[in-house]
């Protein structure tokens, strides 16, 4: 890590405002990150960020106020931007993160951690595309950090030191649950919270169109199920948190005995949730490794 970075990293408020960040791809996840890095403190003119099209990174540069170069302006984009860069975040789709490690490698600081949110890419993967000993971080983060909201697991590479791990830790920690795991939990991870959000998206859409059949007008219908997710959810949260219920405790007080719910939770289970659940996340899960073994023997 540079010395601009080297002085405290216990806190985002603390560490942040030295410390300079490459955004290489600005699309989804990395819109995500970024989008929760300025609402906790992190400065405009702290990040740069390149995309592959020129249209892209003018849409890019306006929604968030940060300088966005393109790779179809400009072949060196991606290099000028991470080589002053403490934090790179590579946020391209995983078949391009080896290459794109590769691209800067040359030009990265020494201590510059580089932090992959690609799924299925490995550290071994990413390591042997850059500089011997250059820190690397693989993270399984997800979009609801651009709302404060997010998980994000992070796999420590053999190069990244605790203090290097810390500092992107807090870093996110101002926008989301940060966990540091070990490489062989990121899959699953990746089928719980990586890909959750689209579970719970997903549910969303189902229940208000159960409610427009029922007669409910569309925006209605997806008012209720939005808010009821999200109070359920944060109630969860806080729940958990404390000890003081757990996600069956707080569906079974929904339950009165021969009411609503229960037949609703009893259709739920007589229509195979339990299992469809699993198999949704076995599924996300499974397709991580499959890629990685794709890219392995793509070699
Ligand atoms: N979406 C999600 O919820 C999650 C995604 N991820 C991971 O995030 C990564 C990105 O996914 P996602 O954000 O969904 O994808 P998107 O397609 O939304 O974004 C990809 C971005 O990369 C840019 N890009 C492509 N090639 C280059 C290049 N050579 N140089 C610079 N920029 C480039 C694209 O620019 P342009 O638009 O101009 O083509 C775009 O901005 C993936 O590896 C995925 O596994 C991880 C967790 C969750
Ligand atoms: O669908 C994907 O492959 C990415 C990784 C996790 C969420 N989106």
């Amino acid at each position: 890590m540079s010395p601009s970075t080297s002085t405290s990293t216990s806190t985002s408020t603390s560490t942040s405002p030295a410390l300079r960040i490459a955004m290489l791809g600005l699309g989804s996840m990395n819109g995500a990150i970024l989008a929760g890095l300025l609402d906790a403190s992190v400065t405009p003119e702290q990040v740069r960020a390149t995309t592959r099209s020129t249209a892209t990174a003018a849409e890019r540069a306006q929604q968030y106020g940060v300088s966005v170069l393109a790779e179809e302006d400009d072949a060196e984009a991606n290099r000028s931007v991470a080589a002053d860069a403490d934090i790179i975040f590579l946020g391209v789709k995983p078949h391009g993160i080896v290459a794109l490690a590769a691209e800067i490698a040359a030009v990265l600081k020494p201590g510059a951690v580089v932090v992959s949110v690609a799924a299925a890419i490995s550290v071994e993967m990413l390591e042997a595309a850059l500089a011997q000993d250059q820190p690397v971080i693989r993270s399984m983060p997800n979009t609801p950090l651009s709302v404060g909201l997010g998980v994000v697991g992070l796999v420590p590479g053999s190069h990244a030191s605790a203090q290097d791990t810390e500092t992107v830790a807090a870093l996110l920690r101002a926008s989301g649950a940060v966990h540091v795991i070990e490489e062989s939990q990121i899959d699953a991870l990746t089928g719980i919270s990586g890909s959750g959000p689209a579970y719970a998206f997903y549910l969303a859409e189902q229940m208000a169109e159960a409610g427009v059949k029922l007669g409910l007008d569309r925006e209605l219908a997806a008012d209720l199920a939005a808010q009821t997710i999200y109070g359920a959810g944060k109630m969860l949260v806080r729940h958990q948190a404390a000890g003081t219920a757990d996600a069956a405790a707080l569906r079974r007080a929904v339950c009165s005995p021969n009411g609503t719910t229960e037949r609703a939770i009893n259709a739920f289970d007589d229509h195979g949730l339990p299992a469809a659940v699993e198999a949704a996340v076995n599924a996300s899960a499974h397709r991580s490794a499959e890629i990685t073994d794709e890219l392995r023997s793509a070699d």
